[in-house]
């Protein structure tokens, strides 16, 4: 695992660096200059002739010193200052004289196409507003260009903690960043702006007293460890028992990917309530679950109640439709049960009118919307969610007490304590009908094999997108299907065993 930061957490630990640690600014900056110099290079990047485009800030004090330690390397490299010379930082008064004390040179109108390499060190984590005039110009050349752009820190004009783009941003071939990736580097538009994505340790450290849950989490491979170990002695109950509510009449699919998943991902039993309609096609397509049906007035109390108690862990929603009757059937099981629970798709659209139902749970529960859905529960609209994202999504986990999975091109997962996951697998290949019932799948596969939801949650997410990479693999973003993202989640589960 390792965290992404905001912009302001990042100059939070560059002052704990340098005030309370005692290592001095220009000490980072001659690592950060260093480091960036050091992924210039082939085959990316030719060092024929390189422009290095300076703003007045420390983000282009870096470019500066970079500028001078390849002049002192033989490389014609030039600096074109863009900034204004009474906002210069102490830094960049420095490494300018250092430059001039070397005779770098210096260009005032650069003629773009002339340059083999371009290094974009006008914004860094101190952007602060909306980018317009000169600086619009100037960025607009470089992305012109015919040179290759690597950005420093960030690509200038997106936002370090959100990915926007501040009315106009570089396009960079590749940006290396400076101890920890912001998270505007990870979400989009911002994460296609950045290119290829180096991490440079210049020697900032996370506070040791620091609580990180302020930070974004960003699983990796290592986090497949968490995945409990399948004892060799273990029966098929100790896997763990999933009751799936999943299917209304010609929805059959969403029950089948979703209980598929869950199967896939470890499942000892999975159990579908369904539409009686689906029961034919359930059982020829997925003959490795049990079923029970409801039909069209009722939603069979007795078989629902057998098969909560039966069960180890319910997911409610793939396909469900939104029958109010079902709303009933949603209330009875969160009163009655303190199970582990997966709510997704209709389930919470049907929730997200009668709220308060959610209060009324005690068990621990996971919630898997996408915008739209997350929108609807919080009473909002997509673009007023996204203004306060991730945020609101944080507090509604919170104030509910659940594991809030809201899903977007970059899911993240919001703990009741605060802490977020931003997950960083998957791809826009599984924009495709029936994704989502597979994640709700694979979280509720591993609630049953003992996970907590605290974890089975931002695993099943990050699992989820790694089955998703497989399938594109595979078959390219076009052509994958929800079933080929279920058919990746084995060479993943693999490892494990
Ligand atoms: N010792 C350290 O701390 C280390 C820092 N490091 C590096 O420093 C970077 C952070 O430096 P920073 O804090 O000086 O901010 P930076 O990104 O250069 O931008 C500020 C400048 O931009 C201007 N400006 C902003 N928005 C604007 C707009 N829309 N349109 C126009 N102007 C705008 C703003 O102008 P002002 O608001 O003052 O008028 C100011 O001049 C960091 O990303 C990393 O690269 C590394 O070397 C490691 C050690
Ligand atoms: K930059």
């Amino acid at each position: 695992m390792h965290y992404a930061v905001t912009s302001e957490q990042m100059k939070a630990l560059d002052a704990h660096t340098i005030k309370d640690m005692g290592i001095p600014s220009l000490v980072l900056m001659e690592r950060a200059a260093l480091c960036t110099v050091e992924e210039i290079r082939e085959p990316l990047f030719s060092k024929e002739r390189i422009l290095l485009v300076c703003g007045s800030g420390n983000n282009g004090a870096d470019g500066v010193a970079m500028a001078r330690i390849l002049h002192n390397r033989g490389v014609t490299a030039e600096i074109f200052l863009v900034g204004n010379k009474d906002r210069w930082t102490e830094e960049m008064r420095i490494q300018i004289d250092i430059a001039k004390n070397y005779r770098v040179p210096f260009v005032n109108n650069p003629a773009w196409d002339e340059y083999t390499t371009i290094v974009d060190a006008i914004f860094g984590v101190g952007l602060s507003r909306k980018v317009s005039g000169r600086y619009n110009d100037v960025i607009t050349s470089i992305n012109a260009a015919s040179a290759r752009v690597i950005s420093v820190d960030i690509p200038s004009g997106i936002h370090g903690n959100t990915g926007e783009i501040m009315g106009t941003a570089v396009r960079a071939d590749k940006t290396v960043t400076f101890a920890f990736p912001k998270a505007g580097l990870y979400f989009y538009p911002g994460a296609e702006y950045a290119g290829e994505l180096a991490v440079a340790d210049i020697g900032i450290q996370m506070m040791e007293t620091g609580d990180t849950r302020k930070y974004y989490s960003c699983m990796d491979e290592r986090e497949l460890g968490l995945l409990p170990k399948r004892q060799p002695s273990g029966n098929k109950g100790d896997f763990g028992k999933v009751l799936m509510i999943a299917g209304t009449k010609g929805m059959s699919g969403a029950a089948f990917l979703a209980s598929n998943a869950c199967l896939a991902a470890g499942a000892g039993m999975v159990r579908i309530h369904t539409r009686e309609e689906n029961r034919i096609i359930l059982q020829t397509q997925l003959p490795e679950a049990m079923l029970s049906v409801y039909g069209e007035e009722d939603w069979n109390p007795r078989a629902v109640g057998e098969a909560v108690g039966w069960a180890d862990v319910i997911a409610i929603g793939p396909g469900i439709g939104k029958d109010p009757m079902l709303l009933d059937m949603i209330a009875w099981i969160l009163e009655n049960s303190r199970k582990p629970m997966v709510l997704d798709a209709d389930c919470l659209n049907l929730l997200s009118t009668q709220e308060e139902l959610l209060a009324k749970r005690s068990g621990p529960c996971v919630i898997t919307p996408h915008m739209g859905e997350m929108a609807r529960l919080l009473h909002t609209t997509v673009s007023a969610l996204k203004k306060e994202f991730p945020k609101n999504v944080q507090a509604y986990g919170r104030s509910k007490n659940l594991v809030c999975v809201c899903k977007d091109a970059r899911t993240v997962t919001c703990l009741p304590d605060g802490t977020c996951y931003l997950n960083l697998t998957g791809n826009e290949g599984m924009a495709t009908a029936g994704a989502g019932d597979v994640l709700t799948g694979v979280i509720a596969g591993l609630l049953a094999q003992g996970l907590p939801a605290e974890k089975a949650a931002p695993l099943g997410v990050y699992i989820h997108g790694r089955a998703g990479d497989i399938a594109k693999e595979k078959l390219g973003s076009y052509s994958m299907l929800a079933r080929d993202i279920i058919r990746g989640l084995a060479p993943i589960m693999r490892e494990r065993g």
